[in-house]
């Protein structure tokens, strides 16, 4: 799966103006208004078949980190629901805020969560790398998962325990560096009721924003007690200041509006 930067407004050149947002009318985040999804019965149940041993490394970019997956096979995929084709998993990663009471991208009717997951896909079946897929239409599918403060997720506690020593210090290295991180079966970080989803057509919402994305967006949240995600572990406040920048950003995706949102109940 490519290297992938998170790119900050006040960090990275990147996010600076203009960004050249390509065709920009399927944008995300966005904010999701419940009462105006539409429910579709031709949905299908979602198909998650992941294989732990896929998994290969924590990647640190300096701002972020991400969990990366080997994608040379179609050893982890993600098929149906309203997917055509099949996607293979290449990685997954987190977005989070300065304080828990804001730090996810999409808002369910204005409403923030502390944290929100990506776990990312590519069609498998059309292309055959990332790369070729990030700039196509229906080249990728990504899986959002809330997570709220609660309860110990303790699928979660392998990979805060295996976080290296950087990233739970007051700040990140700037410099990309990588762990060993195996046997990671990230189906343990999804929701009990999968085919509860909304889904919508949009985009990366990072660089290269490239309109590519199939979003699917778990109804139910997950659940990670303060420590897994306060403090100094998975969301370092260091990193967490750095998005600051980038929260205007995320206001904005309130006044986006998704072209078709449907909704699948469970069956
Ligand atoms: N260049 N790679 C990317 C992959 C996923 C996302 S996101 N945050 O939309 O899942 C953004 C960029
Ligand atoms: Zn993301």
């Amino acid at each position: 799966c490519v290297k992938w930067n998170v790119y900050m407004k006040h960090v990275h050149p990147m996010w600076q103006e203009p960004l050249d947002i390509p065709g920009g009318d399927r944008q995300s985040p966005i904010d999701i208004v419940v009462r105006k999804s539409v429910f579709d019965p031709q949905l299908r149940p979602l198909k998650v078949q992941y294989d732990p041993r896929t998994c290969q490394q924590i990647w640190n970019n300096g701002y972020s980190f991400l969990v990366e997956y080997d994608d040379t096979t179609d050893k982890s995929t993600l098929k149906g629901g309203p997917l055509e084709d099949q996607f293979r998993l290449c990685q997954f990663h987190f977005h989070w805020g300065e304080n828990n009471a804001w730090g996810s991208e999409h808002s369910i009717d204005r409403r923030l969560y502390p944290a929100e997951l990506h776990l990312v896909h590519w069609n498998s079946d059309k292309y055959s790398l990332f790369e070729e897929a990030v700039i196509e239409e229906n080249g990728l599918a990504v899986i959002a998962v809330f997570l709220k403060i609660g309860k110990r997720h303790e699928g979660l506690q392998k990979l805060v325990d295996a976080l290296p020593a950087y990233v739970i210090s007051s700040s990140f290295s700037i410099q990309d560096s990588v762990v060993e991180f195996t046997k990671f079966d990230p189906a343990c970080l999804l929701p009990e009721k999968i085919d509860d989803y909304w889904t919508y057509a949009g985009s990366l919402t990072t660089p290269p924003l490239t309109e590519a994305v199939t979003w699917i967006v778990m109804k139910q949240h997950i659940e990670v007690s303060h420590d897994q995600v306060g403090g100094r572990y998975l969301f370092p406040y260091s990193y967490v200041s750095a998005c600051l920048n980038v929260s205007s950003y995320i206001f904005f995706s309130f006044f986006r509006k998704p072209t078709q949102l449907l909704q699948l109940h469970s069956l």
